[in-house]
């Protein structure tokens, strides 16, 4: 069976194709294990699916189950592609609903489920976050100094709201953003959704205008804009190992 581990600016993921839906929490906990696995923030495995090109399950590398997940979505479409399980244009879908995607080369495309406002000023140890949901639920704090990101204080607030916890700054007319990542438990050098709900929050409240640049923990560079009702995501994805490997 083909498993390939992919690099989504940063947000690391094992990926391979099955006929089988099953569950797979343990062997998401075994694969993404950073010693003791092949080491990844998370498990992407493509099944068939009869209304859409495929479905995927999704898992954070602690096991637990999400929805959706941004920067998986561009790594999966591409290894969707590269191994004839779909065109360059495509639909899958997830926990949050369908995901539209195009890959071209390395750069892939995709279009995130309509995002959310599920709460505005939370207001918190004087901060004020949003809970965004962009297929899975973000709080989001708007900061001046990108560099002062509290791992304790996000992961309190991690699990006191069941969400990724998000601080951005802005970058001339771009972003800068910081995730701690729920089911990852600790910061991530991107994640999608959180970038997405960023962008999101930071648009709303007329602080950048349409398709700009966000740049995460990474330093990477990732495109974000508003379609409509839609937020479309792009940046490069990298191909990082490949085996056929029996499972
Ligand atoms: N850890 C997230 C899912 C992955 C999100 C992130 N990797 C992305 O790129 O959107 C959660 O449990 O809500």
């Amino acid at each position: 069976m083909r498993c390939s581990k992919y690099s989504a600016n940063g947000n690391d993921f094992v990926v391979f194709h099955s006929d089988v839906k099953e569950d797979r929490t343990e062997l998401a906990k075994e694969l993404c294990h950073r010693q003791d696995g092949v080491g990844a923030d998370g498990l992407i495995v493509i099944v068939p699916n009869s209304d859409y090109d495929f479905e995927w399950q999704f898992y954070n590398s602690d096991g637990s189950h999400a929805d959706m997940c941004g920067n998986g979505s561009r790594a999966c479409a591409h290894y969707a592609y590269v191994n004839n399980l779909a065109s360059s244009s495509m639909s899958f879908l997830t926990g949050a609903g369908i995901i539209k995607a195009e890959v071209d080369g390395d750069m892939v495309l995709s279009e995130l489920t309509p995002p959310k406002i599920l709460e505005k000023n939370i207001e918190i140890n004087g901060k004020s976050w949003w809970l965004i949901d962009t297929g899975v639920p973000h709080l989001v704090h708007l900061t001046e100094n990108i560099e002062e990101f509290d791992i304790a204080e996000a992961r309190e607030l991690r699990y006191k709201y069941n969400a990724n916890v998000n601080i951005v700054s802005l970058d001339g007319k771009n972003l800068k953003v910081r995730t701690y990542e729920r089911g990852v438990e600790d910061e991530t050098l991107a994640c999608g959704t959180g970038m997405a709900a960023c962008f999101y929050r930071a648009y709303t409240e007329e602080k950048v205008t349409n398709n700009i640049e966000v740049y995460p923990k990474s330093g990477d560079t990732l495109y974000l804009g508003m379609n409509d009702k839609t937020i479309t995501f792009r940046g490069r994805v990298k191909k990082t190992f490949e085996t056929d490997w029996v499972l």
